[in-house]
């Protein structure tokens, strides 16, 4: 352990100094706690940083911690000090009581925020900017996201530094083809291949920052990363519209297209921008900032809000019938950070998503959220892209059928409606606290002929136990990668104060390295929790919770408790053989199918059903209702394993929870083979038992016959002897 960086009054670099408290949010590569600093008996920040996340080499790591130690101006958040606690970077900064202006936006001003107030915030981040520039910076990461608020309205540019330097310098990112960025916020220069950028991509930044606080989301943000890196640069650039925002006064929009100039060199620098019209009028932000706050409840009570939002949104992710196009939609709603992405995935990911937007329209579908960073080996790849555009984009148009994108907008309507339950049932804590319950009202927008029909209950979705509380000992620093991949155990007592800091670590999700698609990731200005495996997860369920447990995907259980909730959730409108009209719902939160024996029709014991001499009347219910339930456990078998990564088989057989997977030669332990194999065996057997119920049904036939030979034979008896009589 080591210090890094300190100023005049000084912060220790002893972890047993620093009394964690709640989470506060998290980055790409980070955690942020508010914390106590013992000796001064004072709230900080602690940023923890996951040095195993980081692209940097930890070099890197330490010059640009030391930087961030130099920075001194009253609009930057600066780094009292920091230090290594094991494989984690602690920063201790000053805590910023309200969080990001991103985190407000989405919590309380969903459409964006005021005139008056976003010129405060604007103008108290240029003159941070100005600052950084004349000493040499570039931010590279201005947007909402990264500009903090404190509750006496002050205002700080954040993620200088400590975050920058999670990715390399300009001259190694070019011999790599890497850049690291935030797409949406990302300068046309900054996209080019080949093409320098200066402290003027800041400028860039600032101004689509500028349409983000005016709108509630950055311009583009609905679409997958690549074509908003297309669009930024092959598109006019954005812009405040003269028809559409009629609200806001000439000179905020003059101001913001002189930032959105995609030549370079005729953006005004900070400083000249600073002297803007619209900025001699700024507010100060004590007028305009603090009363937007004033009726929020706490930082981290939001920040749980918000997790459970998210949570909403993963859990539509789930849903079998539609579990592409939600990934694709709110994976990038969203928003990516860290991530690796190439043209392949990025195509793939793409052709899942409706594109019904064009250039500035889509802002009025979409409330999203998107933007976080990504790192990207797509340099070399783009020219290519640009110059087969056209097909790339016609393909990718042409995947989309009409259902699909039905799907999808009935998804948005469902999640619409859950994520306000789920917020609501999170966040009634303070009356007069306006929930973002228009958040997603764009992607629902079309769904009105959709089929969902009743509002669903709330969801009980069991995420972690606590998603923002104290941290509990016991998680260690030092564990190994997947000990580390667990998530910190919590408190269920929120004001409790946390652990032994040596032990503590930032949570880590599986990959994030990998192509888009793959992990569940949360991004760090959605303040979506991170997905633990399911594995992990269950540990972490209560006792009570593991009684009841009926399953776990992702991070959500489903109980026998909530059962009940989960079937009350609206069936997707997707025609599915066997479902219609059977007692089938599908689960909102584990994107499985539930089956609720309670709507058959009483079956007969084993004992009664062996009785040959059953009438017909009586059989025959029961061959359908057997036949029913084979079709329905074809269609659960189908779906499990559907919903089964080839990892998840691997454990659950592991675990004794599967039988074994078939393990060929041919194979040799390839998970996905095996995983096919074993599908092949289910189908076989689901097929085995389709033919055993048609002998039966034959037999049955056959038995009717008999029946009925039998009662005419009977009737010819009974009309004898009654001749007989007469
Ligand atoms: N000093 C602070 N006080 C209060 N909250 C903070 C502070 N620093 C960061 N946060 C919160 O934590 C979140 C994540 O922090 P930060 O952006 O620094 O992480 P990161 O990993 O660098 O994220 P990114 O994905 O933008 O790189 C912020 O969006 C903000 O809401």
């Amino acid at each position: 352990m080591g210090r890094m960086g300190s100023n005049s009054r000084s912060h220790s670099a002893n972890p047993n100094d620093y009394k964690l408290l709640e989470e506060v949010g998290y980055g790409a590569s980070a955690t942020v706690y508010r914390a106590i600093y013992l000796p001064f008996n004072e709230v900080v920040a602690v940023k923890c940083l996951d040095l195993d996340r980081c692209n940097s080499n930890f070099e890197d790591v330490r010059r640009e911690a030391q930087t961030m130690s130099l920075m001194d101006h009253p609009n930057v958040v600066r780094a009292f000090c920091s230090f290594v606690v094991e494989r984690n970077l602690w920063v201790i900064m000053p805590f910023m009581a309200e969080g990001s202006c991103l985190h407000l936006m989405k919590i309380a001003y969903p459409d964006g925020f005021e005139e008056s107030a976003i010129g405060s915030i604007l103008k108290e981040t240029l003159k941070a900017l100005v600052y950084l520039h004349k000493q040499g910076h570039i931010h590279r990461d201005v947007k909402a996201g990264n500009i903090l608020l404190d509750s006496n309205g002050a205002v700080k540019l954040a993620d200088f530094g400590v975050s920058a330097c999670m990715f390399e310098a300009a001259d190694r990112q070019r011999s790599r083809n890497t850049f690291v960025g935030t797409p949406c916020w990302m300068a046309p220069e900054v996209l080019q291949p080949g093409s320098g950028y200066n402290s003027k991509a800041d400028i860039w930044s600032f101004g689509i920052t500028a349409l983000e606080l005016a709108h509630g989301h950055a311009p583009f943000s609905n679409n997958p990363p690549m074509k908003v890196l297309l669009m930024t640069i092959q598109n006019a650039p954005p812009g405040l519209d003269y028809e559409r925002d009629k609200k806001f006064s000439k000179s905020f929009k003059e101001m913001v297209a002189m930032c959105l100039v995609k030549d370079q060199t005729k953006r005004p620098t900070a400083e000249k921008l600073l002297k803007h019209s619209f900025f001699k009028h700024a507010k100060p932000p004590e007028l305009s900032i603090k009363k937007l706050f004033m009726d929020l409840p706490p930082l981290w009570n939001r920040v749980k809000a918000l997790q459970l939002k998210d949570a909403a949104q993963l859990a539509l992710k789930k849903m079998p019938s539609a579990e592409q196009e939600a990934m694709s939609q709110s994976e990038y709603q969203r928003g990516v950070s860290a991530w690796n992405f190439d043209v392949e995935d990025l195509k793939a990911q793409a052709s899942l998503v409706r594109d019904d937007d064009e250039m500035m329209d889509e802002d009025e579908k979409f409330k999203p959220v998107s933007g976080d960073k990504i790192e990207t080996s797509w340099r070399s790849s783009l020219g290519k892209l640009n110059e087969n555009n056209e097909s790339y984009w016609t393909d990718y148009k042409g995947e989309i059928n009409g259902d699909e994108s039905q799907q999808v907008e009935c998804l948005n309507k469902k999640g619409k409606d859950l994520e306000s339950n789920l917020l609501e049932s999170a966040g009634q804590q303070k009356t007069g606290w306006k929930t973002n319950e228009s958040s997603s009202e764009a992607t629902a927008s079309t769904s009105e002929k959709d089929t969902v029909q009743a509002k669903p209950k709330p969801l009980i979705v069991k995420s972690r136990q606590t998603q923002s509380g104290p941290l509990t000992p016991g998680a260690g620093l030092g564990h190994s990668v997947s000990e580390r991949g667990r998530i910190f155990e919590r408190n269920e007592n929120e004001n409790q104060p946390v652990i032994d800091k040596g032990k503590c670590e930032v949570r880590r999700t599986p990959s994030f390295s990998g192509p888009l698609m793959l992990p569940n990731r949360a991004s760090a200005n959605s303040l979506s929790a991170p997905i633990k495996s399911s594995g992990g997860f269950r540990d972490s369920l209560d006792d009570k919770s593991k009684a009841n447990l009926v399953q776990i995907r992702g991070r959500f259980s489903v109980t026998s408790e909530n059962l009940d909730l989960v079937k009350d959730i609206p069936s997707s409108p997707v025609p599915r053989r066997s479902s219609q009209g059977s007692p089938l719902r599908k689960s909102a939160s584990v994107g499985d199918w539930v089956f609720d024996y309670r709507q058959m029709p009483a079956t007969l014991s084993m004992k009664e059903f062996n009785n040959s001499n059953l009438p017909a009347s009586l059989l025959l219910p029961q061959l359908q209702n057997l036949f029913q339930q084979t079709l329905i456990q074809q269609d659960i078998i189908m779906n499990l394993l559907n919903s089964l990564q080839p990892a998840e088989a691997v454990e659950a057989t592991q675990n004794g929870k599967l039988p074994p997977l078939p393990r060929s030669s041919e194979n040799n332990g390839n998970v996905e083979t095996a995983v096919s194999e074993r599908e092949r065996l289910l189908l076989a057997k689901v097929s085995e038992l389709q033919a055993r119920m048609s002998n039966l049904s034959d037999e049955l036939n056959a038995e009717k016959m008999r029946h009925n030979q039998l009662q005419q034979q009977l009737n010819a008896v009974c009309g004898q002897e009654n001749g007989e009589r007469s």
